[in-house]
């Protein structure tokens, strides 16, 4: 089958403060599209106003958070005149106690992105050279070393987001071509000055939700692709189980209005290529893992849409504090590094994906056991004669199976409910939404496991089927698929580790490698 199609533009995403989607930031992550800073007069002219004021205030011995005073719940502090220009250098510094697993540098390509969105919504108060170290860090693709643990969420991703700032300043690690190197040795070798973070950048870096929304662009196009592929999935577990495709029936699902479930629905009917399938008189309905499927991967096909707009609204946002309102000439001393839509979002998208998950593992148990695969035979392995006695087929397949099932469903305690309040009292109620989106993204890739191991068993089992029933035709897009599936895995006859080819089905699958029922 071919390979996904090219993306309808490799033109550079603009970054003008225009609204962007959550695919422009995907695209940027994957390097597939180039970013580029607006250079628009009316655009740079915002942008310099606001830093204008910004300075003018401060020359009028203005009280500004976080420029004039210390940080936090430590507002009561003034800063003496002659330290305010250090105190953007302290911020990032006192913040370096990340810890956890490194971002990969597709996540890290997408907070850098997120980050140079919400700073060019021209509320921040920057200077027009942070842009344009922001955007060099993503044409060179030189890449911030960031630590995953340690942002509450809602004081923004603090801690994570500093990296971001010292590497600016040519200071802590980054990856570049391949290998850790340290960020001033990189910007030298790229003829790169480090940052001197005007009063106020180091907040604006900082205080804001860009890595909870940067993990969440990705997750929310992992968790579409896996909606479409599950669909599919079921589409082959009914053939091969020699399900009733009865159960989608349009008339049926015209009476239960909502429209993400009709729509998988659809997409089952027109897999199975029965618009007004006949009853099957041997077993009137199947068991719910089949005949439930679009209720169950409906409800991610209709929550996806509502995540969307509450992500790509956060992406579109000034997000840090205080924001400086350049038209008004004004100091809007607020809140909006609280991310809550981005909690509630991942927290919500988690739950559904692993339903899904949940899903496959019940469909694999009913195809891999001959009390319900309706003929098949014992964990769909295709040795036959005395040599079927030593043959295991799927069995070790469907365990892993049932372990990254159990698994993504033990990671959907929702992180949002864990607020706890810190820094002396002031973040008394936080979001949690970067624990509920590095969540998302390990329920997304334990179901994605599941979903690797189901696509072997599809082309075991449709292979199955047709040995014991000539009959049992796909239609033309289960069968290109289940003919680009036996190119990818020979038929498993004499048992062997799968391990490999599990891999490269994951591969195939973040690649999108599938061309899928699009509406
Ligand atoms: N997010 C806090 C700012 C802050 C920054 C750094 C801190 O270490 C603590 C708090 C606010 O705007 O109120």
């Amino acid at each position: 089958m071919s390979p996904r199609s090219p993306l309808p533009s490799d033109l550079p995403v603009r970054f003008d403060g225009g609204r962007l989607t959550l695919e422009d930031v995907g695209a940027l992550a994957r390097r597939e599209r180039p970013a580029e800073l607006g250079t628009a007069p009316a655009f740079r002219q915002r942008i310099a106003k606001g830093a204008a004021f910004l300075d003018r205030l401060l020359a009028e011995d203005g009280v500004i958070y976080g420029v004039t005073t210390g940080y936090g719940d430590s507002v009561t502090v003034s800063i003496p005149p002659a330290l305010v220009a250090e105190l953007p250098h302290h911020l990032y510094t006192y913040h370096g106690i990340g810890a956890g697993r490194f971002l990969t540098p597709e996540e890290t390509r997408a907070v850098l992105a997120t980050r140079l969105a919400s700073l060019c919504q021209g509320f921040s108060g920057v200077g027009e050279g942070l842009l344009t170290q922001l955007e060099l860090l993503l044409k060179h693709d030189v890449l911030p070393m960031i630590p995953a643990e340690g942002s509450v969420g809602a004081s923004g991703d603090l801690t994570p987001l500093s990296y971001v700032a010292a590497v600016l300043c040519g200071e802590r690690d980054v990856w570049y071509r391949g290998e850790r190197r340290p960020a001033a040795q990189v910007l030298e070798s790229l003829g790169v000055k480090p940052l001197k973070l005007r009063p106020k950048e180091g907040l604006a870096i900082m205080n804001g939700t860009a890595v909870m929304t940067a993990l969440a662009c990705l997750a929310w196009e992992r968790a579409e692709y896996l909606s479409r592929l599950a669909t599919r999935l079921t589409a082959f577990n009914v053939l091969a189980s020699a399900g009733n495709a009865h159960h989608y029936d349009e008339t049926l699902f015209a009476a239960k209005p909502h429209a993400g479930q009709q729509r998988v629905a659809a997409r089952l009917r027109a897999d199975l290529v029965t618009d007004r399938p006949s009853r099957n008189e041997q077993r009137l309905q199947d068991r719910y893992s089949l005949r439930c499927a679009p209720h169950v991967i409906g409800v991610l096909e209709d929550a996806l849409p509502f995540f969307r707009t509450l992500i790509e609204n956060e992406l579109n946002s000034a997000n840090d504090n205080p924001l400086i309102d350049p038209d008004g000439e004004r100091v809007l001393h607020g809140g909006h590094f609280y991310g809550g839509h981005i909690a509630f979002a991942m927290d919500s998208l988690k739950t559904a994906v692993a339903n899904v998950a949940d899903l496959l593992d019940r469909q694999l148990a009913l195809l891999v056991d001959p009390r319900y695969n309706h003929g098949l035979p014992a964990n769909l392995s295709a040795a036959t004669g005395p040599r079927a006695a030593i043959n295991h087929g799927l069995k070790a397949a469907q365990i892993s199976v049932s372990a990254w099932t159990a698994e993504a469903l033990k990671q959907t305690m929702p992180a949002s409910v864990f607020s706890r309040s810190t820094e002396c009292h002031n973040q008394d109620k936080v979001s949690m939404g970067t624990i509920a989106a590095r969540d998302c993204l390990r329920v997304l890739e334990l179901t994605e496991q599941v979903v690797a191991a189901m696509l072997i068993a599809a082309r075991q089992g449709v292979t199955l089927r047709q040995r014991v029933d000539a009959d049992a035709k796909p239609g033309p897009a289960l069968a290109a698929m289940h003919a680009d599936l036996e190119a990818r895995i020979p038929l498993l006859v004499e048992d062997r580790a799968l391990d490999g080819e599990l891999q490269g089905l994951l591969s195939a699958l973040r690649r999108r490698e599938w061309r899928l029922h699009e509406a």
